[in-house]
């Protein structure tokens, strides 16, 4: 049976093809982005002076529907940073999530601050055109790519500048994929197969990383105990989506989120 994993890449393909007709990567080049100097999202992630959240601007997914048909980039993504996320991510991906381009670049004007282009990448052209957007990192999806594929992209990528977060969601795939080339994982909580969420799948992981690569657990986040928790477990980034996007003003959400973590983590150290 095919999953919808399965749909995303085939249509994938077509999609990239496409666009490598359309845009040549000549084009792509000229780019006023092309030549700037991107942000460490590794280091971001790992200043004590933000949270750690990397906030993600999601309109749509296909476990969700419509999650957010409103929000304005500028204002979530300007929002979401003023109140302490460490990182943006910004879904690309039109047919499946609703996203474009064109909300990176938006994002990208208004913030001085890692931006992870979320994709469905496969191909090279994808990075180039991640670099030509504005971003400063990429996200690999073990479960869409052979380990031959994730060292190979991981290289192209570094060879830009841009950073890569390789995204796993079980043991084998971890250990199938662990390469230098690239600086993040990230645990997924969700199966993207069947979409079932859990934080222990971040749990089982955290031990299994070696220290080399930043750790970043992601989806299905909305409680502050379970960041302060999953820290504990050496994670430093979390990626948060749904929880923010699916209110009327996700910037909001965010900065409530970072007070009470920032609450609780007080609290413990006055209890401890
Ligand atoms: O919205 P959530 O549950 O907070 O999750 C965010 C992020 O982890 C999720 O959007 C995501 C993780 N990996 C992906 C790969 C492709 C598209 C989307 C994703």
């Amino acid at each position: 049976m095919s999953t919808i994993l399965d749909q995303i890449v085939q249509h994938k393909r077509q999609e990239v093809e496409d666009r490598k007709s359309l845009v040549p990567v000549k084009l792509l080049e000229n780019s006023i982005y092309f030549p700037s100097q991107p942000i460490s999202l590794r280091k971001y992630l790992q200043r004590p002076d933000l949270s750690g959240i990397i906030a993600e601007f999601k309109r749509k997914s296909p476990s969700m529907g419509v999650i957010n048909a409103y929000a304005p980039v500028e204002r979530t993504s300007i929002g979401y940073m003023q109140a302490g996320a460490s990182a943006l991510s910004v879904l690309t991906d039109t047919q499946f999530f609703g996203g474009k381009s064109e909300d990176l670049t938006t994002a990208r004007k208004f913030n001085l601050c890692p931006i992870l282009r979320k994709d469905f990448v496969i191909d090279e052209y994808q990075i180039l055109e991640a670099k030509s957007i504005g971003a400063d990192a990429i996200l690999l999806i073990a479960a869409i790519l052979t380990k031959e594929e994730v060292e190979r992209l991981g290289q192209f990528a570094h060879s830009l500048g841009l950073e890569v977060l390789l995204e796993v969601h079980d043991r084998q795939e971890l250990e199938n994929s662990l390469t230098p080339h690239v600086d993040l994982i990230g645990v997924n909580n969700r199966n993207l197969k069947d979409f079932t969420v859990s934080i222990e799948t971040s749990k089982e992981l955290a031990s299994l990383i070696p220290n080399d690569f930043v750790k970043v657990t992601e989806s299905g986040l909305s409680k502050a105990e379970n960041l302060v928790e999953l820290r504990q477990y050496g994670f430093e980034g979390f990626l948060i989506g749904e929880a923010f996007m699916r209110t009327s003003r996700p910037e909001k959400a965010c900065l409530a989120l970072v007070e009470e973590v920032k609450k609780l983590t007080s609290s413990q150290s006055v209890s401890a």
